[in-house]
Formats: C-alpha cells, sequence, structure tokens
C-alpha cells in the first residue's frame, strides 16, 4: 500500500433519483479531478424521501443505484463506497440499508447491511422509525483487504454510537473506516464530529466520513461536515455545509507513526 488521495463526498439528496444520480456524478468527477482513488458517497446518496415513497421504488432504486456505483467505477477508474442505499429484503415489504464497495473493474469488493437502526426521537421534535422500513443487518461487517488501498472496514450512520462494532473491525485489521451518514442537525450539531474523532483515536484507524447536508425533503434537515480524520484523531478536510468533496491523504506511515506513538490497541485488557 502506498499514499493515495480519499475523498468524502456530501450532498443534499432528494426523493428523485436521476436528480441525485446526476448531482453524484458532478462530485466524483470533482473528486476524481483532484487525485481521488477512493471516493465515497453518503447514506442514502440515490433517494433520501419519506418512508413509502422510498419502499414503493425500492426495487429499482436498488437496481439503478448498483449499476450507476459500477458504471461510475468504471468510467473514471476509481473505487467508490456507494454509502447506503434500499436494497429490497426477499419476501418481505422492508430493505437493508445496503453499503456497496465497488472497484475501477466494476466489481463488487464488499457489502455491508445497516446493523443499528435509527428509532428515535430526536428532541427537535422529529420522529424516526429506520426499522418500519428497514431490516437489521445481522453479520458484523468483513473487513476488505486491498494491496493498494489498505483494509477498509464499512459502517452506516447510526453505527458509529455503537464502539463495538469498530472494535471488531479494528480486530481484523481494518486501517479505514467508512461512516457514510445522514445525520440529522440537531444531533450532528453536538455529536457528529465527537464521535467520529473517538473511532479514529481508539482504534488508531482513518475514518472516512462522506454525509448528507442541507434540507433533503419536508423537515428533514443533515448536518453536513463530510470529513476524512487520521488515526490521531486530527480532521484532515472537513467539507463544511454546502454540497462538495473533503480530500485528504491516506498514508500508510502516518498509521504505523501513531501506532508506534500511541501502542493502546496492545494494551486492551478486555
Ligand atoms: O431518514 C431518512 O430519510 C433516511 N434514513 C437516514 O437518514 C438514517 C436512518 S433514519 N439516519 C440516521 O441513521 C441518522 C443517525 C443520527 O442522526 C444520529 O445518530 O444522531
Amino acid at each position: 500500500m502506498k499514499s493515495y488521495l480519499a475523498a468524502a463526498i456530501q450532498m443534499t439528496s432528494v426523493p428523485e433519483l436521476k436528480e441525485n444520480l446526476v448531482q453524484a456524478e458532478e462530485l466524483i468527477e470533482i473528486a476524481v479531478r483532484q487525485g481521488a482513488q477512493l471516493v465515497g458517497l453518503p447514506e442514502n446518496f440515490s433517494f433520501m424521501g419519506e418512508d413509502q415513497k422510498k419502499l414503493a421504488q425500492a426495487e429499482t432504486i436498488a437496481r439503478e443505484t448498483e449499476k450507476f456505483l459500477k458504471t461510475m467505477a468504471q468510467r473514471y477508474q476509481v473505487n467508490i463506497l456507494g454509502g447506503g442505499f434500499p436494497v429490497p429484503v426477499e419476501g418481505k415489504d422492508k430493505v437493508f440499508n445496503t453499503a456497496l464497495l465497488i472497484d475501477p473493474n466494476g466489481q463488487e469488493l464488499t457489502r455491508y447491511q445497516k446493523a443499528h437502526l435509527f428509532d428515535v426521537n430526536v428532541p427537535d421534535g422529529n420522529t424516526y422509525r429506520e426499522s418500519i422500513t428497514v431490516m437489521p443487518g445481522t453479520e458484523l461487517p468483513s473487513v476488505y483487504s486491498s494491496e493498494t488501498l489498505g483494509n477498509i472496514g464499512l459502517s452506516v450512520c447510526y453505527d458509529v454510537r455503537f464502539p463495538e462494532l469498530y472494535r471488531h473491525l479494528s480486530e481484523k485489521g481494518t486501517d479505514i473506516i467508512f461512516v457514510p451518514a445522514a445525520f440529522t442537525a440537531f444531533t450532528g450539531k453536538d455529536h457528529w464530529q465527537v464521535l467520529l474523532q473517538a473511532r479514529a483515536i481508539e482504534n488508531t484507524c482513518y475514518v472516512i466520513a462522506p454525509a448528507q447536508t442541507g434540507i433533503n425533503y419536508a423537515r428533514r434537515q443533515t448536518h453536513g461536515h463530510a470529513m476524512i480524520i487520521d488515526p490521531w484523531g486530527i480532521v484532515l478536510a472537513d467539507a463544511g455545509e454546502k454540497p462538495g468533496v473533503a480530500i485528504a491523504e491516506i498514508n500508510p506511515a502516518r498509521i504505523e507513526q501513531v501506532r508506534r506513538q500511541m501502542p493502546s490497541l496492545q494494551h486492551r485488557v478486555f
């Protein structure tokens, strides 16, 4: 593994599949023009809207999103993480919230079904019941080991509040953790960056966190601040609040250096 540039894309996805895919391609192109070899798209990048609308179109969203990711990876010769989109569960009126990693040949490298579902009454008055439409994944994410990109572990959004998932990933050798998200504006302002830095620091890993931002639909407002954090916890890039791209270098020497300086992974007791 050599140093390379990674990108965390930030977008405002809406309840229109085609519109979102156009926006996503524009941002992928910007990231690739700046030299990114690994590009992450946020949770719900291809569709963000009301539950019933999402369920009604789930099959189309799943098919078109997977096709889009493979086409983009080949067209731009880049590795792409699609950060969470609905994939229908056979025989049920539900979907898995699925993250999918694709290589520049358009081949699937690994996928993960979001395990922790956001069933929360947020104090701003918004109620979230992700489990009404989503089946929780029951498997821990696998680590994808790439000679060129390093060892990559996947997760999605609300998972970031469950450190045991990331401990599992770091035990399996993860160097780079993806946290694609659609964090609420209300929780995000106090929790988003703190949680991401904690996951980076405690596992001495890079964290790549693509994000939704702005007003997506109705009263749904997301926090933004797609970012890339290094294994010491330093924020290397932050996309702010507008759609755009956070780009930073993933450097294996930095991982080794931090793990030398702070060998906490070796000092675990429990
Ligand atoms: O609602 C939709 O339209 C689509 N779903 C999402 O955006 C997902 C599940 S509801 N959002 C989160 O997990 C936010 C977590 C979060 O904000 C926190 O942990 O504080």
